[in-house]
């Protein structure tokens, strides 16, 4: 069997509710500003996504960003399989939301993910370094677009995930007044 030639498929995953509107502009980043966070957010150990202190998360490890693209690196580890050593899809799903999110909070302000398309692309191997990359198309009052990519191997490596997703701007008590505990 054979992995679909990533050339025939469209150029992203993104329907009308994850491609901005025409005019939508893209704003210069601002930069992760630590009074936005509160320390809700920032550098949050707990996070399944980045955080050291998940023991089974995806401990994503940022690379760096420049010209509005944020970059990362995640190595598919044997708690995140799905088939015998292979990564499951939603935790790929689920970096990149995290990596989506970035882009947006990158932007200065508090976001959260109200919708998040993905197209898998290629299995990815328990061990594999993933090579992310997510970037904004846009933001419309509260709504911020995004996008992003996931590569296996090499930053140029072959495609195995794309993401297209809306992001909704939050004020600070989104993070506090649903908490349990
Ligand atoms: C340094 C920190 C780094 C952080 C990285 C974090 C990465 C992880 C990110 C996440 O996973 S966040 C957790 C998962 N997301 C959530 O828990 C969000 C749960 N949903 C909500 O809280 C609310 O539904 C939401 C804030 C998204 C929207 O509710 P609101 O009542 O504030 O707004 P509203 O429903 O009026 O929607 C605002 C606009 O967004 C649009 N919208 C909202 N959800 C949509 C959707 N799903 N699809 C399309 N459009 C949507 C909506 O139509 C509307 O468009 P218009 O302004 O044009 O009318």
């Amino acid at each position: 069997m054979t992995t679909p030639s990533v050339d025939r498929l469209p150029a992203g995953p993104a329907s009308s509710r994850t491609t901005p509107p025409p005019g939508a502009a893209v704003p210069e980043e601002a930069g992760p500003d630590p009074r936005l966070t509160d320390g809700v957010l920032a550098g949050y150990a707990g996070c399944f996504g980045c955080g050291e202190e998940s023991p089974h998360g995806l401990r994503l490890r940022r690379t760096g960003h420049a010209d509005g693209v944020v970059r990362a690196e995640y190595v598919v580890q044997r708690a995140h399989q799905g088939a015998p050593g292979l990564a499951h899809g939603g935790v790929l799903a689920t970096a990149m939301d995290e990596m989506l999110g970035w882009a947006a909070w990158l932007l200065g302000r508090r976001y959260v993910t109200g919708r998040l398309e993905t197209d898998f692309l290629r299995p990815v191997p328990v061990g594999a370094t993933l090579h992310l990359r997510a970037w904004c198309r846009g933001v419309d009052g509260r709504k911020a677009y995004l996008e992003g990519e996931g590569r296996v191997g090499a930053p140029d490596g072959p495609p195995a995930v794309r993401a297209a997703g809306l992001f909704v701007e939050v004020p600070r008590e989104h993070f506090t007044k649903e908490r349990m505990n």
